[in-house]
């Protein structure tokens, strides 16, 4: 008798708690509300219409694992869409930005079979899985802000150099360390950082000796656009920079990224016919209107989310 008890409040304990969690499920979609849950990531909101993504495996470093390289590629990609945000920070948890690749974790990338042309098909797919993670915040369309402290190491330039904006800290050195690891850096690098301090004879100086830069010199050289003395005045300089670019138009700023990185990789003709050809869309929205009236009545505008 006792048994069946027991079996029966087990049924009834297993279907409120199943009720519970499909209700917490369906709440969670009705009110539109993506879930941001991840082993290696750490989401929050610091401000309204901003996200501050942290690498979070403090203990290893923020080393790149298996894991990360597909959350990453999961939370911008869901970010890119959700109407909550529309500016994105990236720091690092712990005492540095990111090791780069987790050196113990690389099971997914090395092949294992005897033939060199299956091994190449099998490869080849993950390691654009592998870009993708990064391209991903490049094809958000929302400004990313990189905030780096300590070291920012191998695939922490490359994730730096997918984002729009790269503020760091005085104590904060760089190293594009593939090189040192028997590497050529596949992951976007040597695609982005060329373009982004202009220097091509300095990019192959830094891509082949694989040496530190350090954030004056990543100042100087365009990498970095602000230094700040620690982390929490960093924080609260990109936070406060994420809310005033989230305060403009939606529309305006998503289509000026989308502009940028377009013409980035075209010539001034095609990015001019490209722009007109988005504008001939954009210009018809209300933000247009709706800035110009503020202007007019010196006030603050407010925009709807997108
Ligand atoms: C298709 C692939 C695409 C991606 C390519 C990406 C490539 C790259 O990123 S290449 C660069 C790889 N990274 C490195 O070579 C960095 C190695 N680490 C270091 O040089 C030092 O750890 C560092 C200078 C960053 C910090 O030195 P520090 O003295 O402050 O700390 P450590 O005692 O060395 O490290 C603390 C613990 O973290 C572990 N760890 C550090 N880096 C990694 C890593 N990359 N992968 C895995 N684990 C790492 C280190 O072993 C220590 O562990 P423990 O001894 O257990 O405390």
């Amino acid at each position: 008798m006792h048994g069946i008890r027991n079996i029966t409040r087990k049924i009834l304990n297993y279907s409120l708690d199943r009720n519970a969690s499909l209700t917490c499920l369906a709440v969670r979609k009705m009110s539109g509300e993506t879930s941001y849950d991840f082993e290696t990531l750490k989401v929050s909101s610091p401000r309204e219409d901003v996200a501050h993504v942290e690498l979070n495996r403090p203990d290893r470093l923020n080393a790149m694992n298996i894991a990360f390289w597909r959350e990453c590629r999961e939370c911008f990609q869901k970010l890119a869409i959700d109407k909550n945000y529309r500016v994105i920070i990236v720091s690092g948890a712990g005492r540095l930005f990111t090791a780069g690749l987790d050196l113990m974790d690389m099971g997914d990338v090395m092949p294992t079979g005897k033939d060199v042309a299956r091994n190449c098909f099998k490869m080849r797919p993950k390691i654009e899985e592998y870009q993708e993670s990064f391209t991903s915040i490049e094809k958000c369309p929302k400004p990313v802000i990189a905030a780096v402290h300590g070291g920012c190491v191998g695939g922490g330039v490359d994730l730096t150099s997918a984002c729009d904006i790269r503020y760091c800290t005085q104590d904060a050195w760089f190293q594009i360390k593939e090189i040192d690891v028997g590497l050529t850096a596949d992951v976007g690098t040597l695609q982005r950082l060329p373009k982004i301090i202009g220097n091509d004879s300095l990019a192959r100086e830094l891509c082949y000796t694989a040496r530190k830069f350090h954030s004056d010199e990543a100042k100087e050289i365009g990498f970095v656009s602000r230094i700040f003395p620690d982390k929490a005045a960093m924080i609260n300089a990109a936070i406060e920079l994420a809310s005033l670019i989230a305060s403009k138009s939606p529309v305006a700023v998503q289509g000026t990224k989308v502009s940028m990185v377009y013409s980035r990789d075209h010539s001034v003709p095609e990015g001019l016919a490209h722009i007109a050809l988005w504008n001939q869309a954009m210009l018809q929205s209300e933000d247009v209107m709706k800035s110009a009236e503020a202007m007019m009545q010196k006030k603050e505008p407010k925009f709807s989310k997108l």
